[in-house]
């Protein structure tokens, strides 16, 4: 009977990984789909046990202690054997911890990804990296590979498929989609499946907290008395249980789960049967609504409107499953509050429904008190590691002024001394030039005039008018070294890319500022779009959602209003200033952590060097290679010249005049040629 057994997923794992650094790339890959597998059916395999076995061995009311301990001892007896039977004895698969976090975090993906790509499998690599993204959407090598798959021709880029996120968030999605644009019998169908996928996922999750708990030592147990014990491992459980409504409400790659994920489809669900006329669905979704919510007195009101609308629908009820499901957390919440006043036991209460009078006073406080006090340890956990992070900066003379902790919120930091005052100056005059100063109407408001300078202009610029040479050269000097600062400081786990570089000036128009209450720039984040409502930022396009880190490089401080600013999710309250001067850096995440805009210009003009940094190489600005090889040409003496290298070096920060351009015009029209072709093919 040996053979038959099941294979221990991490002997398996762990046979995958020696393969894979082995170069056996086959090998590799039918042990790690193997280990998936073992995985998921050891996952079966005690789901469907301890269903059986509750059903085998009931638990009666009244029992006395001795009844109790015989169904105890007759369920062990039917889980040892039940398991026995299909996986071997129980130690084959008694596996450590971090393996099992390492599957939670879907990690044989990220190798069964690289072993398909070595073995020419494109589409099963795409599947397995996708797969492996979707649960780590932060790592940085995989969101590199992915692009490169992109790129590869025959790969069927729409078969991305997730083979590991559990179906309900597909049909949540669709379903709040659909409810979102009035389409309401796909979002009851939808929602529907969802609800049924969620209740499912929710079974498995709490089948499996039994035996999961990890084993005290010995000495410890030895000082303890049997229902010590019990109560001990049996409130673990019951904790384990009350966690799955987080486990199943939180979608693989997100950090905060869905707030009332479960309550939330029957309050979806009874407007839209509503909408599309089913009185009787309408009523029995608002009712099991109502279960978790009984008090919601604008709920109560909807149920009176449906009950005059749809007369004929006084029969309707709310759903058993639910209800028992409510009545079961319940039950399980009065045991860990009990034991919670009387045993030294933390717990979180994952509900929001759980109704006032059924948690204890003193429970009460120690809950506010925990949750008080984790989120203190967890913002500070997150400032030290975030603090402890920062890299040192990578030449002299830029100092960071205020850091995140500083500035309210993560991943933000202001410099001073990025540029000096006379650099700050040659680049303005760059502003000045007619490419750069044409002065049209801000896309943003009708208070002020807006001119932006690409990279791409800058070239052109170079090209047109050796003029502006020592202007483009800090220009594009400006970009790479704020690059460098934030690459260094942030300590990015992959190289950054300037992905785009952009010189804005946005001028105050006369006469136009009284009674303005508008932003220069509204409040938005720079590769997500800002949800204020849902406190949420959408990483999908039409974001850019290439960009890692953006940064500001202020140019003067000869004006009025301008301060760019941060706020919270919420797009309203502000958690830090920064007020514009010359060779002050302001950089930051790209991400929903740091919504901003820029108060209104009142007077003046304010220029600054907007910059965004990549990891992806493909989105790094091609315009900035250009700019280089054309200015290191024009930097360089010509032999006609006859000046040395070091002279025209020193040139550099010296106006050129037109005569002294080394570039023939020849030379200069084909590298503008292959600028636009560059271009184009983006
Ligand atoms: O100029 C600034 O201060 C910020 C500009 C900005 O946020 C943007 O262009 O996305
Ligand atoms: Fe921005």
């Amino acid at each position: 009977a040996e053979k038959s057994w099941l294979q221990p997923f991490d002997l398996l794992y762990s046979a995958g990984i020696h393969a894979f650094f082995q170069g056996s790339w086959s090998q590799s890959r039918d042990y790690l789909q193997q280990a998936l597998h073992s995985y998921s059916l050891l996952k079966k395999v005690k789901v469907s046990c301890q269903a059986q076995c509750q059903r085998e061995t009931p638990f009666h009311v009244s029992l006395k202690d001795l009844g109790f301990m015989d169904v105890v001892l007759q369920r062990s007896e039917c889980l040892e054997h039940c398991e026995r039977l299909q996986l071997g004895p129980p130690t084959r698969h008694k596996v450590s911890s971090l393996v099992h976090k390492e599957f939670q975090r879907r990690e044989p993906y990220n190798f069964l990804q690289a072993a398909y790509f070595k073995l020419g499998q494109m589409d099963a690599a795409l599947t397995a990296a996708h797969t492996f993204f979707v649960a780590n959407p932060q790592h940085a090598q995989i969101r590199e590979d992915l692009g490169k798959y992109r790129n590869i021709q025959g790969v069927r880029w729409d078969n991305a498929r997730d083979l590991e996120t559990p179906p309900h968030w597909e049909a949540f999605e669709e379903g709040v989609s659909h409810y979102n644009v009035q389409n309401y019998t796909q979002a009851i169908l939808r929602l529907e499946t969802s609800l049924k996928e969620a209740f499912m996922s929710l079974d498995e999750c709490r089948a499996l907290c039994e035996g999961t708990q990890e084993e005290k030592s010995h000495a410890e147990e030895i000082q303890r008395q049997v229902y010590e014990i019990i109560a001990d491992w049996y409130v673990e459980v019951l904790k384990c249980r009350q966690a799955c409504a987080i486990e199943i409400a939180r979608k693989p790659g997100q950090k905060l789960p869905v707030h009332d994920f479960i309550p939330t489809h029957f309050h979806l669900l009874h407007s839209a049967y509503a909408e599309v006329s089913d009185g009787a669905a309408a009523v029995e979704t608002l009712l099991t609504y109502l279960l978790f919510y009984p008090r919601d007195d604008s709920a109560q009101e909807k149920l009176q409107q449906y009950r005059q609308r749809f007369r004929e629908e006084e029969g309707a009820r709310a759903r058993e499953n639910v209800n028992a499901y409510i009545q079961q957390s319940l039950g399980e919440k009065r045991l860990i509050f009990y034991a919670m006043e009387n045993l030294d036991i933390s717990f979180e209460d994952p509900d929001a429904w759980t109704p006032e009078e059924n948690i204890p006073e003193v429970v009460k406080n120690r809950l506010r008190a925990e949750k008080q006090k984790r989120m203190e340890a967890e913002q500070e956990a997150e400032r030290t590691a975030e603090e402890a992070q920062r890299g040192p900066l990578p030449f002299e003379g830029p100092r960071v002024t205020l850091d995140s902790h500083q500035l309210n919120g993560s991943q933000r930091v202001v410099l001073d001394g990025v540029l000096t005052w006379s650099e700050c100056q040659e680049i303005l005059r760059l502003a000045r030039t007619p490419a750069g100063s044409g002065g049209r109407r801000s896309p943003h408001t009708p208070h002020e005039l807006y001119s932006s300078l690409s990279m791409l202009k800058a070239v052109q610029l170079t090209g047109e008018r050796a003029l502006a040479t020592p202007g483009v050269r800090l220009f594009l000097d400006a970009g790479e070294r704020s690059r460098r600062i934030v690459e260094s400081y942030f300590r990015t786990d992959a190289p950054l890319h300037v992905s785009f570089t952009q010189l804005v000036c946005r001028t105050a128009l006369e006469g136009k500022q009284e009674g303005r209450v508008d932003l220069s720039h509204p409040v938005h984040a720079d590769n997500c779009i800002l949800d204020p409502e849902g406190r949420e930022c959408w990483k999908e396009p039409p974001a850019y959602i290439h960009r890692d880190y953006s940064a500001v490089l202020f140019l003067n401080d000869n004006f009025e209003g301008g301060d760019l600013f941060f706020t919270d999710l919420d797009a309203i309250t502000v958690t830090a200033e920064v007020r514009p001067t010359c060779g002050r850096l302001a950089a930051f995440s790209s991400g929903g952590e740091n919504p901003h805009g820029i108060h209104a210009v009142t007077s003046g003009r304010r220029c600054a060097i907007a910059l965004w940094f990549t990891h992806s190489s493909e989105h790094a600005e091609k315009e900035r290679k250009e700019a280089e090889q054309l200015l290191t040409q024009m930097e360089v003496t010509s032999p006609q010249d006859g000046e040395t290298v070091e002279g025209s070096m020193t040139r550099r920060s010296s106006t050129l005049s037109e005569s002294k351009n080394p570039l023939g015009k020849k030379q200069r029209v084909s590298s503008m040629e292959h600028v636009r072709l560059t271009r184009e093919e983006l």
